[in-house]
């Protein structure tokens, strides 16, 4: 098998090389800058084996906001700044829409039916077509009645643990998964041991280690696999993965059209079926299980990020200006609503700052283009792999103001004074940008708003009464987490304790109920 392998390998590097370097570029413009490349390798021995964005981060302050990169043939394009992701990603999106291909983890396992990682073509377009309906802007604003109750469920769990340390991963995890699974399938979900949620954690753990770039050689010289079975391992793990897989996201469709109200899962199935849209149980149910596990982890990590801002930098007063707005707006009789947010511009400039302070990708997702195109006097060449590094984007010291490692949300009520409009970050950009965003970005205002209203959020103390540290780099990987921490959430008054204890325990509503009034409200 070896020698097969190798001698595989050895013919794409030449035919990779032949393209990279004889081949001959429509242009004759320079290539972007990046850092010294070798013969043959490129760059492949200065590639970050962990955190991309910090090294993509370092790179940028000495080549710009363009930065070209040879992997061993393979042309990579780190973009640094709002205006060239814009400019690209964006305003040339019908070139700039595709992605990288994953052999293993998506041609593979996911048998090319994850959403996140499809080629731009006609069968990801239709796709969009079936998704932009339940997650429009309208749509969005028809799930606020969900997302109201289970932030009241959130205030409600932390109250049980008031005063106490507490890990709230577990609590935040279970509002996200509560609003998607519900929204997409009718399923409420109680805790975050919940055996659904289990199983969903289970096989995205297993998708991770399947797509981690530089497992399998096969994902950067496709032609190996060619390769028999019995010398390419890689089939059977994919294989085993993709039913896996189709267990969780069919079982999960089942669910959803087994439910007795209305949900995404019905609503999906119902357009395919209206428009006789061919197309098989499998590749629904990939599509609707796919989205519902995009919106899951960015959104409990966002959270997370959250209160990491709370115990870290909450220092700089934002806190405690936020609970003077809210104190005014809202009062200390009720809980804020969605019905409060144009009232509460301090609000939004946190839910904005916590997005760009910690973008839950911060390397993005890259992006491909299979055409030779320039800019800036650079030269792009054909079957670039593009990527939008978050990390930098967010960044930008000419855009954002100084001190962009603070937690400063005034930099977006200044900059409203100002008449110049920020960039919103961390959905990615152009034909690709998140479609999540709106149901996102609500999810979030409501959390944090009733976060910040009900609790004094603090820092865990040692034995002797400091201040634990607490990690802010958070993991590697696609979706960046903070380390495990704890903090302390206690509230700001008896108050908090009447109305929390009064209106926030909704296990006894029916959910059903909701989600058949939010029926009418998506088709309006
Ligand atoms: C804070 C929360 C979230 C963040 C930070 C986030 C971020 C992102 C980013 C950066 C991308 C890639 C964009 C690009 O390629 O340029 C993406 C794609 C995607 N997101 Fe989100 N997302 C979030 C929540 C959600 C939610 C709630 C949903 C669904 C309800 C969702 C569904 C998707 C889907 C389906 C894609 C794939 C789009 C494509 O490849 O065309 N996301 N998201």
């Amino acid at each position: 098998m070896a020698s097969s392998t190798v001698y595989a390998a050895a013919a794409v590097i030449i035919v990779s090389l032949y393209f990279y370097y004889i081949a001959k570029p429509k242009s004759s413009l320079p290539l972007a800058p990046g850092p010294p490349s070798l013969p043959i390798l490129g760059n492949v021995h200065q590639a970050p084996k962990s955190y991309p964005w910090l090294q993509y981060h370092a790179w940028s302050k000495k080549y710009g906001p363009i930065i070209h990169l040879n992997m061993a043939g393979q042309h990579v394009i780190v973009l640094t700044s709002s205006k060239a992701a814009h400019d690209l990603l964006a305003k040339q999106g019908a070139i700039f829409s595709d992605r990288p291909r994953f052999v293993v983890a998506h041609e593979l396992a996911l048998q090319g039916m994850h959403m996140l990682l499809r080629p731009y073509d006609e069968r990801f377009k239709l796709h969009q077509r079936l998704e932009s309906p339940v997650l429009s802007k309208s749509a969005a604003r028809a799930y606020l009645p969900f997302q109201d109750l289970e932030s009241k469920q959130l205030l409600f769990d932390l109250l049980e643990d008031a005063g106490r340390s507490t890990n709230c991963h577990g609590y935040m995890e279970r509002m996200t998964a509560s609003i998607i699974y519900s929204l997409f399938y009718g399923y409420r979900v109680h805790s975050a041991v919940d055996p659904i949620l289990l199983q969903a954690h289970a096989v995205n753990h297993e998708f991770d280690h399947l797509a981690q770039v530089g497992k399998y050689l096969v994902d950067s010289f496709p032609v190996l696999n060619k390769l028999p079975r019995f010398l390419a391992p890689w089939k059977t793990e994919a294989a085993l993965h993709w039913q896996r897989q189709c267990a969780l996201h069919v079982g999960n469709l089942e669910r959803g059209l087994a439910s007795s109200s209305w949900n995404i899962a019905k609503q999906m199935q119902e357009a395919v079926d209206t428009q006789s849209i061919v197309m098989p149980t499998t590749e629904l149910a990939l599509d609707i299980g796919i989205m519902a596990d995009a919106a899951l982890d960015a959104s409990t990590e966002t959270m997370m990020w959250f209160v990491v801002a709370c115990i870290t930098e909450g220092h700089r007063d934002w806190m405690s200006g936020a609970q003077k707005e809210l104190d005014i707006t809202v009062g200390r009789e009720r809980l804020p609503g969605f019905e409060d947010r144009p009232a509460l511009p301090y609000i939004e400039a946190i839910l904005e700052e916590l997005l760009r302070w910690r973008p839950a990708g911060p390397a993005g997702v890259p992006h491909f283009t299979k055409v030779e195109t320039s800019y800036e006097g650079f030269r792009i060449p054909a079957n670039s792999v593009v990527i939008p590094n978050h990390w930098s984007i967010t960044r930008e010291e000419a855009v954002f103001g100084p001190d962009v490692e603070a937690f400063v949300p005034e930099r977006w009520l200044n900059v409203k004074s100002t008449q110049k409009e920020l960039p919103t970050v961390g959905f990615g950009y152009g034909r690709r940008i998140c479609p999540g965003r709106h149901v996102a970005r609500n999810g979030l205002w409501i959390a944090i708003a009733r976060l910040l209203w009900a609790f004094d959020v603090k820092r865990e103390l040692t034995e002797t009464g400091e201040p634990v540290v607490v990690d802010t780099k958070g993991t590697d990987g696609l979706v960046t987490k903070p380390l495990p921490f704890r903090a302390r959430f206690s509230p700001r008054g008896d108050w908090v304790d009447d109305i929390v204890t009064r209106e926030c325990n909704t296990w006894g509503v029916n959910h059903h109920e909701i989600l058949n009034r939010i029926a009418s409200d998506v088709s309006k």
